[in-house]
């Protein structure tokens, strides 16, 4: 019989509150600036990955949701060549153990959302990859080296290694050492922060972030003073509204961050559209909702971000929930994605009565949204007993 030895993973979707936008170095996927995001919760967003060694593979695999995938990607590439350095390392401390370093790989993973739709899937994606090698190859290093082998992987995806509220710091040194994510605080710090994604379009996006900040590196102007002036600041800032739990404040940088990054995309040449105008309709809503809150004397409760990519994700507090989500109900009350609260929350959500926040504000046309996805802040990657891989060491297909 063959030897097979294999580790399974869970990793999740992390959407930035400070965004990335931008490389010094495009080969080790170094940024211009650092960034800052929310884990999302597996139940709902979240990369399962199986991977797999044994002498009688003949080429390392890849299969992504049920299809082969080339692993002949430059970033691919690299890490995986530093997933096998460090294992050889293992090895050579240890030479009882099994030379996997000299092994090639099956690896099968499912995403349980759209890939390549702006929602992240990179980040999640290449999260558990690394961290289902590193897994199977018995790693000793800590999270956040880790998180620079998945950095070079997708820059996003090294905040995938942790939980809760995620630093992706930019470092300074030429060889990336020091650019890796760190925990800003964890999950339970301030469980009571909630996601509303609305998920515009599912198609494939015309220009890839990674060559979208590449020209706006190249290109715009206002890009220099963002990453020299703007986000240096709120880097600090936001991780003290964060430790602060001050929802006002984190609410108030996420939106301008947002705007920012969406700035310099337009500043760029040629200019870079990620919104469209269902995307513009919803920032209204939310302002809206806003207006009324600041109104009555409450501040902001809602906080709208986009990816490159039209889908809105707006954060809020457990304590707003209702509020929040019974005027989103009444806009997109007939869209799937309401299942997943929990009946008794469902009812408080349909039964708030008087006027619709924005009621003459928008035409029924304004809101071209195909599904919601209701969600909240979650934990790092996590080890599973669901395995894509059989006994025998063939891929089995979960959802394909
Ligand atoms: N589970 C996975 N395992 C390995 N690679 C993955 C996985 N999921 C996604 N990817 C890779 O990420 C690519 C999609 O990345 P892309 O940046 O285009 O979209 P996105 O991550 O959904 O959007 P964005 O990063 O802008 O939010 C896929 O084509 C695939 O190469
Ligand atoms: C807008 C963003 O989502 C851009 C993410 O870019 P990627 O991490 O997908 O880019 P590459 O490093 O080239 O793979 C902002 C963010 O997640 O911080």
């Amino acid at each position: 019989m063959s030897e097979v030895y294999s580790a399974s993973v869970t990793a999740p979707v992390n959407i930035a509150t400070l965004k990335y936008w931008g490389k010094r170095d495009t080969k080790l996927n170094l940024p211009t600036n650092s960034s800052i995001s929310v884990t999302l919760d597996q139940a709902h967003l979240r990369t399962l990955t199986t991977v797999s060694t044994g002498p009688q593979y003949l080429a390392s695999k890849l299969y992504l949701n049920g299809h082969e995938e080339t692993l002949n990607k430059p970033r691919l590439v690299a890490v995986l060549m530093t997933l096998k350095e460090l294992r050889k390392e293992v090895e050579a401390k240890d030479p009882t153990l099994p030379k996997f370093s000299d092994w090639n790989l099956l690896i099968v993973s499912e995403n349980n959302f759209p890939t390549a739709a702006g929602l992240a899937s990179s980040a999640a994606g290449l999260a558990a990859f690394v961290t289902a090698i590193a897994k199977l190859y018995q790693l000793p290093q800590s999270f956040s080296e880790i998180s620079k082998i998945a950095r070079q992987g997708s820059g996003s995806a090294c905040r995938s290694l942790f939980g809760g509220f995620v630093a992706w710091e930019m470092g300074e040194l030429a060889d990336g050492s020091d650019s890796k994510a760190v925990e800003v605080a964890p999950k339970s710090h301030w469980p009571d922060i909630k996601a509303a994604i609305l998920v515009v379009s599912a198609d494939k996006k015309d220009t890839s972030s990674t060559s979208g900040m590449q020209i706006t590196v190249n290109t715009s102007d206002l890009f220099q003073y963002r990453i020299k002036e703007v986000v240096p600041k709120r880097f600090v800032d936001m991780k003290d509204a964060i430790l602060k739990k001050d929802f006002n404040a984190f609410a108030d940088m996420t939106i301008k961050d947002s705007n920012s990054f969406h700035a310099v995309c337009l500043d760029s040449t040629p200019p870079i559209f990620y919104m469209n105008d269902t995307s513009k309709s919803i920032i209204k809503l939310v302002n809206l909702i806003n207006d009324q809150s600041i109104a009555n004397g409450e501040g902001l409760i809602a906080a709208y971000t986009y990816d490159a990519g039209p889908n809105a994700v707006i954060y809020y507090e457990a304590k707003n929930e209702v509020k929040i989500l019974s005027t989103l109900y009444k806009y997109f009350g007939e869209l799937p994605g309401w299942e997943a609260l929990d009946d008794a929350l469902l009812a408080g959500v349909k039964s708030v009565e008087g006027p619709i926040i924005g009621e003459d504000a928008f035409a029924a046309s304004d809101f071209d949204v195909s599904r919601l996805i209701l969600t909240g802040i979650g934990e790092g990657p996590q080890d599973t007993d669901v395995s894509l891989i059989d006994e025998k060491g063939e891929p089995k297909f979960l959802t394909a």
